[in-house]
């Protein structure tokens, strides 16, 4: 479903255009559909830069990215075009990160059900959808019809959480998803990711928290151990 094929990534800094930061130098691994993968390392290693390669946030330095889509078949998502991009953002894959964009002056259920929109639904439908999905996550009736903006941190966490749930992405990409969620929210989370596999739904995810990485991911790619046997075996051909 998802094969990501000797990916690099490095940074120019505007500052000077010779320094160059390299946080991942080919990287290759798969995903099978309907499993989750959990990607750990120290902290600079790259972890959501490779994240944001396969969302096309960043645009991969080389390698390729492949993805299963339900439109196009199998698509390099590093050589994609914008608009390809933009309709597999809104239809088949959803990211999250920590941090909600929010809009001003729309509620937390039209942030979520507006997601529903292109999927030919009516707005009462979506509303009604967006409303469960927000009580699944633990987030009271009384902020329903608030604005995002003045939410805490945990709240618009969840927000952005039932974002990427409500369209049951093919590929679900998540970063640092439960980081300022107390555990009782952690299980409601843990709990529809479960049930979002079962469905078939394809993870690739960071967590912050390896006890919740754990009850959730099939298997873990550790990055040290990736980055060092990429040097190793630049060290080896060398020789
Ligand atoms: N847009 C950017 N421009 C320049 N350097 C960047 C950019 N994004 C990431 N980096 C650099 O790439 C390296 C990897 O960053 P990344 O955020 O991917 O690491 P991480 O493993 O997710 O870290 P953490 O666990 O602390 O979130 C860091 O050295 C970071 O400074």
């Amino acid at each position: 479903m998802l094969k990501v094929e000797r990916l690099t990534k490095y940074f120019e800094l505007n500052i000077s255009r010779s320094m160059k930061v390299q946080p991942f130098n080919d990287i290759s691994f798969e995903v099978e559909q309907g499993a989750f993968l959990g990607i750990a390392g120290p902290s600079g290693i790259g972890k959501s830069s490779i994240l944001k390669c396969i969302y096309r946030t960043y645009i991969p330095t080389a390698g390729k990215v492949w993805y299963d889509s339900a439109k196009y078949g199998t698509i390099d998502l590093a050589r994609a075009s914008e608009r390809q991009i933009t309709h597999l953002r809104v239809r088949e894959i959803s990211y999250v990160s920590q941090f909600l964009k929010v809009i001003p002056r729309v509620s937390a259920e039209d942030v979520v059900a507006e997601r529903l929109l292109p999927f030919g639904q009516s707005l009462e439908q979506a509303r009604a959808e967006a409303r469960q999905m927000l009580k699944r996550l633990n987030i009271p009736a009384s902020l329903w019809e608030a604005y995002p903006a003045t939410f805490s941190g945990g709240e618009q966490q969840r927000v952005n959480l039932a974002r990427a749930f409500i369209v049951r992405p093919r590929l679900l990409i998540l970063d640092e998803p439960t980081a300022s969620l107390d555990n009782e929210t952690k299980q409601h989370v843990l709990d529809l990711l479960n049930d979002m596999k079962r469905q078939g739904t394809t993870m690739i995810g960071v967590f912050h928290d390896w006890d919740v990485m754990g009850k959730v991911a099939d298997r873990i790619l550790d990055l040290r151990t990736v980055q060092m046997s990429a040097e190793y075996k630049q060290l080896a051909e060398a020789e």
